[in-house]
C-alpha cells in the first residue's frame, strides 16, 4: 500500500482490465461509445486502454484530436488493407500496386472540389431518370433503403466506373454491406449469404476488368484498372481491389442519407422547413426542375439557398458518423493536451474520441438532439464547409481527410433535393418510431445500420 502511495501517478491513467492481452476489447467492441464515455467519466479526457494486445491512448479534446490527425508522426493504423481484408476475406496479395501512390492522386484529381464539374454534370439527370417512373404512379410502398440509395448507387457507378458496371449489383452490395461491421471487427457472423453476394458482385467486376475499355472508362474505373495492370496485378486481384473501392465509395454516403431521412421523419418541423427551402431554391435559383437538372453544379448548391439542407446533412453526420480513425506513433513524441504533455512511445496507438468531441455541450448545446438548423448560420459561402472551427470529425481531418468529402456532400444534396421536391414520403403506419437515440447494443464503431423502414411514396400534387 505504501509503495503504491509513493509511486507517481501515471499519466495518462490506465483503464484497468483483468484479461491479459484482450484487455478491454470485449467491453469496447460490445458498446464502443458507451464504454469510452464511462472511461472518460472515470479518468478524464485522456486515458490508456489495452485492446487486443495494443496499447491505445485515447484523447477527447478537439484540439488534441486535430493535432493527431495533422501529425506526420501519427500514421493511419486502420489502413486500406483492413478494409480490403474485411471486404475480400483475406489479405492483399503482394504486388507492386500501392493504393496511396497509384490511386489516391487519381481521386485527388477527379474528386477535388474544382474538378467535380465533370462528375456532377450528369448525376442529377441520371438519378432523375431512375426515379421518374415513381412520379407516374399514384402511390407506392417501399423500403426506404432501396428507394433512396439504389438510384444513387447505380448512377454513381455509371459515372465513376462507366456503363458496364452501372446496374445489377445493388441488392448484393446491400447484403455485403450489412455484414461489414462484423467483418471489420472480426466478430463471428453468419457469413454464407454475404459470401454469395460478394461472389456475384466479384464476378461482375471480373468481367469488367477483363473487358476494360481503356483509361477513360468512367471517371475512375479505367484509370484504376490501368494502374493495376501496370503493376502486373492479376485480373482476380484487380477485381478484389475494385470491390473494396466500390464499398468505400458507397457505404458511408448511403448510411448518412438514410439517417437524414429518419431524422426528418421524426421532426416534421425540420422536414417542412427543408422542403420549403428546396422548393424555393429550385424556383429562385434554377427556374424549375428542368433548370435544376440542367444546372445542378456544386457551386449552385452551396450558399444561403441551401443553408438548412447543408446544415441538416452535417448535423446528421455529427450524430451518426463517429469514425475513430486509429493512428500509430512512428516514433516517440510528445503530444500536448492543454497544459499537460502526453509521452507517446513508438508503436503506441492513438484514438480520437470523436463521440466526446461531437458531444461537447459548449459547441453543441442539447448535443444528443438532431437540431436541423444547428449549422445554418455558419459560413456557407462557396466551397466552405459549415463546420469549420467546430469540433466536427465525421470526414476525418488533417493529412487523411476523406477524399470523397465533396462528392459525398454533393450526392447527399442531389438525393435529398430530388426526393423531397418530387415526393411526399411518410413512414407506413403513422407516427414514426423513435429510431434515435440508439440502444447501446446497436451502437457500433462506424455508421449504425438503420432499421428497415417501409415508407409510402406519393408524387406531390404539382408533378401531375
Ligand atoms: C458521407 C460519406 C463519407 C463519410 C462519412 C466518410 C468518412 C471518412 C473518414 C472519417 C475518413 C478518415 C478516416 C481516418 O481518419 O482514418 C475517410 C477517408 C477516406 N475516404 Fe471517406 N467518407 C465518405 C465518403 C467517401 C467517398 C464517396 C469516397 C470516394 C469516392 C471516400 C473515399 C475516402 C478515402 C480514399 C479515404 C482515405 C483518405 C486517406 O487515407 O488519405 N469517402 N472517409
Amino acid at each position: 500500500w505504501v509503495s503504491s502511495q509513493q509511486r507517481p501517478a501515471s499519466f495518462p491513467p490506465r483503464e484497468p482490465s483483468l484479461l491479459p492481452w484482450i484487455g478491454s476489447a470485449i467491453s469496447y467492441f460490445s458498446d464502443p461509445h458507451g464504454f469510452l464515455a464511462r472511461c472518460h467519466k472515470r479518468h478524464g479526457p485522456v486515458f490508456r486502454l489495452l485492446l487486443g494486445g495494443r496499447n491505445v491512448i485515447v484523447v477527447s479534446s478537439p484540439a488534441t484530436i486535430f493535432a493527431i490527425y495533422a501529425s506526420d508522426i501519427a500514421v493511419p493504423g486502420f489502413t486500406h488493407n483492413q478494409v480490403f481484408r474485411a471486404v475480400i476475406g483475406r489479405e492483399q496479395q503482394r504486388t507492386k500496386f500501392d493504393l496511396e501512390r497509384d490511386i489516391f492522386p487519381v481521386l485527388d484529381q477527379t474528386l477535388s472540389r474544382r474538378s467535380l464539374g465533370a462528375l456532377t454534370r450528369s448525376l442529377a439527370q441520371i438519378m432523375f431518370a431512375k426515379i421518374e417512373h415513381l412520379t407516374q404512379v399514384q402511390e407506392t410502398q417501399i423500403s426506404i433503403m432501396p428507394l433512396l440509395t439504389k438510384p444513387l448507387y447505380d448512377a454513381l457507378n455509371d459515372i465513376l466506373l462507366g456503363e458496364r458496371f452501372a446496374s445489377g449489383t445493388f441488392e448484393d452490395f446491400y447484403i455485403l454491406d450489412a455484414s461489414m461491421p462484423k467483418r471489420l471487427t472480426g466478430e463471428p457472423f453468419w457469413f454464407f449469404p454475404s459470401m454469395q453476394a460478394r461472389k456475384r458482385i466479384f464476378s461482375r467486376l471480373l468481367d469488367y476488368v477483363a473487358g476494360s475499355q481503356g483509361e477513360n472508362e468512367g471517371l475512375i474505373g479505367g484509370k484504376f484498372v490501368k494502374a493495376l495492370r501496370q503493376s502486373d496485378v492479376s485480373q482476380n486481384e484487380q477485381a478484389c481491389h475494385l470491390l473494396a473501392f466500390v464499398w468505400g465509395t458507397h457505404a458511408n454516403t448511403q448510411g448518412v442519407l438514410i439517417w437524414m431521412f429518419l431524422f426528418l421523419f421524426m421532426d416534421p418541423v425540420a422536414f417542412h422547413a427543408i422542403r420549403n427551402e428546396i422548393d424555393g431554391a429550385i424556383k429562385d435559383v434554377f427556374g424549375d426542375l428542368q433548370g435544376f437538372l440542367a444546372d445542378a453544379d456544386p457551386t449552385n448548391l452551396d450558399g444561403p439557398h441551401f443553408a438548412l439542407l447543408t446544415s441538416a446533412i452535417v448535423e446528421t453526420m455529427r450524430l451518426t458518423v463517429k469514425i475513430m480513425g486509429l493512428r500509430v506513433a512512428s516514433r516517440d513524441f510528445d503530444l500536448k493536451d492543454g497544459d499537460k504533455t502526453i509521452r507517446v512511445r513508438k508503436g503506441e496507438w492513438l484514438m480520437g474520441n470523436v463521440d466526446a468531441a461531437h458531444s461537447e455541450e459548449s459547441s453543441y448545446p442539447d448535443n444528443q438532439k438532431f437540431v436541423y438548423d444547428r449549422f445554418a448560420n455558419c459560413d456557407q459561402r462557396e466551397g466552405k464547409w459549415p463546420t469549420e472551427g467546430k469540433p466536427w470529425f465525421s470526414m476525418g481531418s488533417g493529412r487523411h481527410v476523406c477524399k470523397g468529402k465533396y462528392v459525398a456532400m454533393y450526392e447527399l444534396k442531389i438525393s435529398a433535393i430530388l426526393f423531397l421536391h418530387l415526393f411526399d414520403i411518410t413512414p407506413v403506419g403513422g407516427a414514426p418510431a423513435p429510431w434515435w437515440p440508439l440502444p447501446p447494443q446497436r451502437r457500433i464503431i462506424g455508421i449504425p445500420h438503420a432499421d428497415e423502414v417501409v415508407v409510402q411514396v406519393r408524387p406531390r400534387d404539382w408533378t401531375k
